[in-house]
């Protein structure tokens, strides 16, 4: 068998159309959605029978490819190599249990596109060897469109990223398949890039297009939202604290969100709302999961602290809308690293949104590392974060909500691994915080001891991230900026997080200060004043800022 690969044809794998004629909405003729899904943007077909009889699949698939050539849309055939031959298909895709690759490879003219579905790295890794044009990484969720109930068809988000990683390098083209639909498409695509950069070439649909009574517009909202994300430039940010925007004043941010909605715990929620208002934002706690699709459609910023884990519902379906909304949502996995059951909520949030920013003291920042199995380096021979839950000689540890012991022996490496990882901004916090966009660190040394003898300061913290997020955002909707839908979160999300975090450390250094300020009870509410007195003069004069970028 020889190899032209330079003859095969170019794929554009970016909107992939798995058809299924038993999905079709009444009064809906198969040709003809198919031509109204190819008219809207559909970039490749393949066609899928799993019931029909062979000469009812031939006569399908005759029919798919002559409609398909008259668009120049590649078609391929699943599983059945002779229907490929006979129809003149592009090519086939196959399943784990189908014929062998090389066996389909022999078979079939040299320039055909060969497809292997794939739900493990080992997969992956094979049908690299085999040589296949494209992998189908999934399925990301469930579906009604294959049975995936056996464990571990199920990969979600961070499943196909995982798989993704294997192919770096490769020049194997992959798409994700299994669930996806307009309504979690960006999230996928963001998700499911590795840290690297390598992303999907594509997303395969089913359902969301072939049962829709309007398949051209479901395929045009899926191609717009698959081109504007391919648009956006990807790389680091820089940060400035004398930058424009930097700081938002009270009034700026009034103007700007009309809603910094939170989901938070019960100790804190009077004092994160009063600091919400100091800082010029609106504050609503609501966590019932019925509110939070009317919520998410309301400009501003959705928090989700964990703290003391009720309302899972509302947490999943807060982050949901959110992310459907563009809306940055600021996730606070308060003392996720004392409980399994934390652990375990923070990963089944994780598997359905995306945060714009995690934020978290070193216990907590350490525990999701923990549990993503990340495997980091040993350092000065002392401290794995792997191995900090059985390590005796750690350096971090919880107790309760708080965290102990000196830290990371290298936070910024810490924060920008866990930044690529889950494909968000980082804020460790602590007498130093860190903040990352996974490869820009930024080092703010404000703050008062005081903070670390209240309650909730950790919390604070959060509450302002999601203000400045959430204003910024706003800002960068009204400008213009990745209003073509490309992004989860529109506007400098690294710099209004580093913002939100100047806001309140350089606030308690300010009510430190206070003469009518004797300790922690007294501190609090000075806190909310200064926090209400902030300008970006102020901001700008006593800012302690340090910027690293990473050079990939
Ligand atoms: N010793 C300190 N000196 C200066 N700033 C501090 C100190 N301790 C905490 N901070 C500041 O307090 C804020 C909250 O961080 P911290 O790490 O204490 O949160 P936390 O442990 O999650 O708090 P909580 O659980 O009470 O909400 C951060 O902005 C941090 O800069
Ligand atoms: C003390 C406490 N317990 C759960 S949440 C919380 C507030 C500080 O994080």
């Amino acid at each position: 068998m020889t190899q032209v690969r330079a003859e095969k044809p170019v794929v554009d794998y970016s909107v992939y159309l798995v058809t299924g004629r038993d999905l079709l909405p009444p009064g809906k003729g198969y040709l003809e959605s198919l031509k109204e899904a190819i008219e809207g943007g559909v970039t490749l077909i393949q066609v899928r029978e799993k019931n029909a009889e062979t000469s009812e699949f031939l006569e399908i698939a005759q029919q798919t490819v002559e409609l398909c050539r008259s668009h120049k849309v590649p078609v391929l055939i699943n599983d059945r190599i002779d229907i490929a031959l006979a129809s003149r298909a592009d090519g086939v895709h196959l399943g784990q249990t189908d014929m062998p690759v090389p066996m389909a490879r022999s078979l079939l003219p040299p320039n055909a596109i060969i497809g292997m579905t794939c739900t493990t790295s080992e997969h992956v890794r094979q049908a690299i060897l085999d040589q296949v044009d494209y992998v189908g990484l999934g399925a990301v969720y469930g579906t009604a469109t294959k049975d995936v109930s056996a464990p571990g068809k199920i990969r979600g988000v961070k499943g196909v990223r995982e798989m993704l990683n294997v192919l770096e390098g490769t020049g194997v083209k992959s798409v994700a398949i299994g669930g996806i639909k307009s309504t979690n498409l960006l999230r996928v695509l963001h998700g499911a890039v590795t840290p690297t950069g390598h992303a999907l070439d594509g997303v395969a649909v089913v359902s969301d297009i072939v049962a829709s009574s309007n398949p051209r517009a479901s395929a045009e909202r899926l191609s717009l939202i698959f081109r504007s994300w391919a648009a956006i430039p990807r790389g680091s940010k820089s940060f400035s604290v004398d930058g424009a925007d930097a700081y938002l004043p009270a009034n700026v941010i009034k103007a700007a969100a009309d809603l910094v909605a939170h989901l938070t715990n019960n100790v804190v929620k009077t004092q994160s709302a009063n600091a919400t208002i100091a800082m010029g934002g609106s504050p609503i706690m609501a966590a019932a999961a019925q509110e939070q699709a009317d919520l998410a459609r309301i400009p501003g910023g959705m928090l989700i602290n964990f703290g003391t884990v009720e309302e899972m519902d509302g947490m999943l379906a807060a982050g949901f809308n959110a992310n459907l909304n563009r809306k940055p949502v600021i996730f606070d996995p308060v003392g996720i690293g004392a409980t399994t059951y934390r652990q375990n909520c923070a990963e089944e949030l994780l598997s359905k949104w995306q945060p714009t920013v995690i934020k978290g003291n070193a216990a907590e920042i350490g525990a999701l590392i923990q549990s993503e199995e990340v495997d980091f380096p040993r350092i000065d021979g002392v401290y794995t974060i792997t191995d900090a839950h059985r390590c005796t000689q750690r350096k971090v540890k919880s107790q309760g909500v708080d965290s102990l012991g000196s830290g990371f022996k290298d936070p910024e490496a810490v924060v920008r691994s866990l930044a690529q990882k889950e494909r968000c901004i980082v804020v460790l916090s602590g007498p130093i915080d860190y903040i990352s966009d996974g490869s820009t660190v930024i080092r703010l040394s404000n703050g008062h001891p005081l903070l670390g003898q209240i309650t909730g300061a950790g919390c604070m913290l959060g509450t302002a991230v999601a203000t400045f997020c959430g204003a910024q955002s706003v800002l960068a909707e009204r400008k213009g900026l990745g209003a073509a839908d490309g992004v989860l979160a529109r506007g400098d999300m690294l710099t209004a997080a580093a913002a939100g975090v100047l806001a309140l450390t350089i606030a308690s250094e300010n009510a430190a200060q206070r003469g009518d300020v004797h300790g922690p009870g007294t501190f609090l509410p000075a806190l909310i004043d200064s926090l209400a007195d902030l300008t970006p003069e102020t901001i700008q004069n006593m800012a302690k800022v340090e910027v690293d970028v990473e050079n990939k």
